[in-house]
């Protein structure tokens, strides 16, 4: 991947009435790369898009897109971001189309050759001319994602783009995202309390608790962090005393984890040869749920 710099936010603070919403929050996306803030309730996700976008005033810090200050060149950083920032408010009375001519018409002008091409992309041309008042939530994020595409960004900035939606939506939303991806090497930053979505769409993700991040990592490397096996070995006192003799740990009947270094070949030979049947032994890969109760209940402790 390039690791060019599309997005870099630079020790964020903000307070709001004196409570502490965001401390030194800082991470960089690369161009290309698919990037999942995630966080409880108030940990500070909302108000660190609303910074990147320009609309909240950070107490401390900065934010660069595509090498521009959003405070200081807004203008320039911001013609290379389309976003879908909370609710997006369309005028129901409407139709999608009319919508999109008119929201257009306040940034640059409408090109309708350009509006025809995203709204097919979004699968919305059966419904394009219907009021927006008969459309369902799903159509209305499309319509969304249509307007933040048509200014032809190079990074997308999507606050919960999956809530409300149903499972067939959420399917929709992840194969496009990862087709803008694929064919257009879109950046996007996006917001999201659905882990298992999170686990299969990001490449990397940071974790805010309480307005600090408190992890970030990739996603691909889950697995790698703890050497967690599910196995089925016989007899299970003997491969638990060759087990403790090499330094690593049971963690549930059927369930271990070796320590950092030891090869889990090895392990296998050594089990063999003190008489153990090693009828199982594969990795257990775990997801990012996983982890982010695990930091979550760290921070807390
Ligand atoms: N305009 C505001 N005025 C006062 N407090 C605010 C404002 N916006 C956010 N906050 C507070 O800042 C903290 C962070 O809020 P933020 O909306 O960024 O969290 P979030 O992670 O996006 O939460 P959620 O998932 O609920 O949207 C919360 O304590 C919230 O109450």
């Amino acid at each position: 991947m390039d690791a060019d710099p599309m997005l870099e936010v630079s020790g964020l603070w903000k307070e709001f009435g004196g409570k502490p919403a965001l401390q030194d929050v800082s991470f960089t996306v690369h161009r290309g790369e698919i990037y999942g803030l995630l966080g409880h309730n108030g940990a500070g996700k909302s108000t660190t898009l609303g910074i990147i976008l320009g609309m909240v005033m950070p107490g401390k810090g900065s934010v660069r897109i595509g090498g521009h200050d959003v405070s200081k060149d807004r203008s320039k950083a911001l013609r290379k971001v389309g976003a879908i920032f909370e609710s997006p408010a369309f005028y129901d009375y409407l139709s999608g189309w009319e919508n999109l001519r008119q929201l257009m018409s306040y940034s640059g002008g409408f090109d309708e050759g350009a509006a025809r091409e995203v709204v097919e992309r979004v699968d919305l041309t059966p419904r394009i001319h219907s009021k927006v008042g008969t459309y369902s939530h799903g159509m209305r994020q499309r319509l969304a994602l249509a307007q933040a595409l048509l200014p032809e960004p190079e990074i997308l900035l999507l606050d919960e783009p999956t809530d409300g939606l149903d499972p067939e939506g959420i399917r929709w939303f992840r194969d496009f995202i990862l087709g803008l991806r694929k064919d257009r090497g879109m950046t996007v930053l996006f917001n999201s309390h659905l882990l298992a979505e999170v686990e299969l769409m990001c490449d990397r993700v940071a974790i805010l608790r309480q307005g600090k991040r408190i992890h970030e990592g990739s996603v691909a490397n889950l697995a790698d962090e703890d050497a967690v096996y599910q196995v089925d070995l016989e007899p299970w006192g003997t491969a638990c005393g060759l087990l403790a003799a090499r330094g690593g740990e049971v963690l549930a009947e059927g369930r271990i984890s070796l320590p950092p270094g030891l090869d889990p070949a090895e392990f296998v030979s050594c089990l063999v040869s003190g008489g153990v049947k090693v009828r199982a032994f594969a990795p257990v890969r775990r997801s990012l749920e996983d982890l982010y109760m695990e930091i979550s209940q760290a921070a807390d402790r």
